[in-house]
């Protein structure tokens, strides 16, 4: 739909003053992105910038949007997963906080929750696809808006579009189809987005991953900078934001007591660690799982049983995986799993567990209890539950993270936007950090917005430890 110069595709406009309420209560909570708002008001840092945006369209990521837009960016949305979006949230973006239902003022959003893999993918397009020139930066979750530009350029070079392996998962069959129309219709259109984008910044640690193996393969388009891994992100977000959703996300969705039950968690990182700790504060017994014997041992000096998934099935009542790896739960292991066990994903995709191993199984039935949780019946009688199909459950069944920890999180989207912009003949096609000053600038909001008092370094001190007295106070190769 189109009013007021503003193309959108949400769920429901109405809901827009319910996400206007909301995004008010959420700003006080975001005293990272408020207090950018205030640094950079009439300096319009990001004026001539034309972000695509592909972030969990969420009540957070609304006030990421608009601050976006206070720093004078246009913007245009999508989110990077099918039950993400709260669409009151996306409602009151399109609306702006001046706009009507009648008269929008806010920036095109395409998003809502429950959208098809056809849908999903169309949003995404729509997001990249601007009237006359592209977008000059990307901002992204996952990395799938990069893989859309990156692939649509290698298919247009190459002329064709491949044919997708009859065993591809169904994204991969859904995005080439997408693609196969998009360059028969226009064969330069990702090549010149591409050559458009002055730099992408990826939030998370799946999407990171990708970065670097474009980059390790020469194909990087454009300059990244990897948001994930400033240590206010994932050392929060990561841990403590999970912390907080993941039981929001179960208890949503099944509301089963988790104390007194055992929790196998797969992976012990930082999503692992936040992860084991929200089970074990419900009192859970729980159980990890690991490949990587650094972060195991971690575990089991942590106090947590550390085993392989197979022999703690027969006792876990709860089994969520946080790997970013793939194949971790396959369907021989659900197939072993106790009578009603909960199965969940907060990984950033859904390919951790094996779900169309699942839906293949000779004699298997779904039954779907309500939106994002479904009941797998196995012919011998014996059931799993599982959570958003796979796809990361404090999303899908609940809210995602709160806003103070997602503040973390975006003010280093914001500075990292920033820097892409406003410096590009400073990057090359790499993978780049932010500067430890700027992560300790982002923890020092933060830290005072919770009444936290910092303790200041006398001059010997600082001479001392051989530090700056005003950081940065750790070197680059300290590990938090
Ligand atoms: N749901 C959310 O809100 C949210 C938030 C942040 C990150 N994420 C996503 O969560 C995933 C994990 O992120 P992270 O920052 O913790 O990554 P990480 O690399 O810190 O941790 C992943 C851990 O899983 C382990 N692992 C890998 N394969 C395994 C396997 N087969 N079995 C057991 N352990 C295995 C690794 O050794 C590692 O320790 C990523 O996909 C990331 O994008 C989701
Ligand atoms: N509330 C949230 N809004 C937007 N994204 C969210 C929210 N909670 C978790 N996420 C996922 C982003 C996270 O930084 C990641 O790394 O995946």
């Amino acid at each position: 739909d189109t009013r007021g110069g503003i193309e959108f595709a949400v769920a429901d406009l109405d809901a827009a003053e319910f996400g206007r309420k909301e995004i008010r209560l959420a700003e006080h909570e975001m005293p990272g992105l408020m207090a950018l708002r205030r640094e950079y008001a009439e300096v319009y840092p990001l004026r001539g910038a034309r972000i695509s945006g592909s972030l969990h369209m969420t009540v957070q990521t609304a006030v990421l949007i608009e601050t976006l837009v206070s720093l004078g960016a246009e913007v245009r949305w999508a989110s990077c997963n099918i039950f993400s979006t709260q669409d009151h949230a996306a409602a009151a973006v399109v609306l702006g906080p001046h706009g009507s239902a009648e008269e929008p003022k806010g920036v095109p959003v395409f998003a809502w929750k429950g959208e098809s893999l056809e849908e999903y993918w169309w949003c995404t397009e729509r997001m990249l696809t601007w009237d006359g020139e592209g977008p000059n930066m990307i901002l992204d979750d996952g990395g799938d808006a990069t893989m859309l530009v990156h692939k649509g350029a290698e298919y247009e070079k190459a002329g064709v579009v491949p044919a997708a392996d009859a065993d591809d998962p169904d994204e991969w069959k859904v995005f080439l189809e997408l693609l196969r129309a998009s360059v028969a219709a226009d064969g330069s259109k990702w090549t010149t987005i591409g050559a458009g984008v002055r730099g992408v910044t990826e939030e998370t640690t799946t999407g990171v991953l990708r970065l670097y193996q474009l980059a390790a393969a020469g194909e990087l388009l454009f300059p990244a900078i990897n948001v994930n891994d400033a240590v206010t992100k994932s050392k929060f977000d990561n841990r403590y934001g999970i912390r907080h959703s993941l039981v929001d996300g179960i208890n949503r969705g099944t509301d089963v007591l988790i104390g007194g039950k055992v929790a196998v968690v797969c992976g012990y990182g930082d999503v692992g660690k936040g992860a084991a700790e929200s089970l074990r504060g419900q009192g859970a017994r729980v159980i990890v799982t690991e490949i990587d014997p650094i972060c195991a041992l971690q575990a089991a000096m942590d106090g947590y049983q550390v085993k392989r998934l197979e022999n703690a099935l027969p006792e876990a009542d709860l089994v969520i995986t946080t790997t970013g790896n793939k194949d971790v739960v396959m369907v021989e292991h659900m197939a072993k799993m106790k009578h009603q066990a909960i199965l969940g994903n907060i990984g950033h995709f859904d390919n951790e567990l094996d779900m169309a191993g699942l839906a293949r199984y000779p004699g298997i039935r779904r039954v779907t209890i309500k939106p994002q949780v479904d009941e797998w019946v196995f012919p011998n009688g014996n059931t799993i539950i599982v959570l958003s199909e796979g796809r990361l459950l404090n999303l899908g069944n609940a809210t995602g993270h709160p806003s103070f920890v997602m503040s973390n999180s975006f003010s280093n989207q914001v500075i990292a936007q920033i820097e892409l912009f406003t410096k590009q003949a400073e990057y090359d096609k790499e993978v780049y950090r932010l500067p430890k000053k700027l992560d300790e600038k982002v923890a020092r909001i933060h830290l005072d917005a919770l009444g936290g008092e910092l303790t200041k370094l006398t001059k010997e001190q600082a001479e001392y430890i051989d530090v700056d007295v005003e950081g940065p106070f750790k070197s680059e190769h300290y590990r938090y």
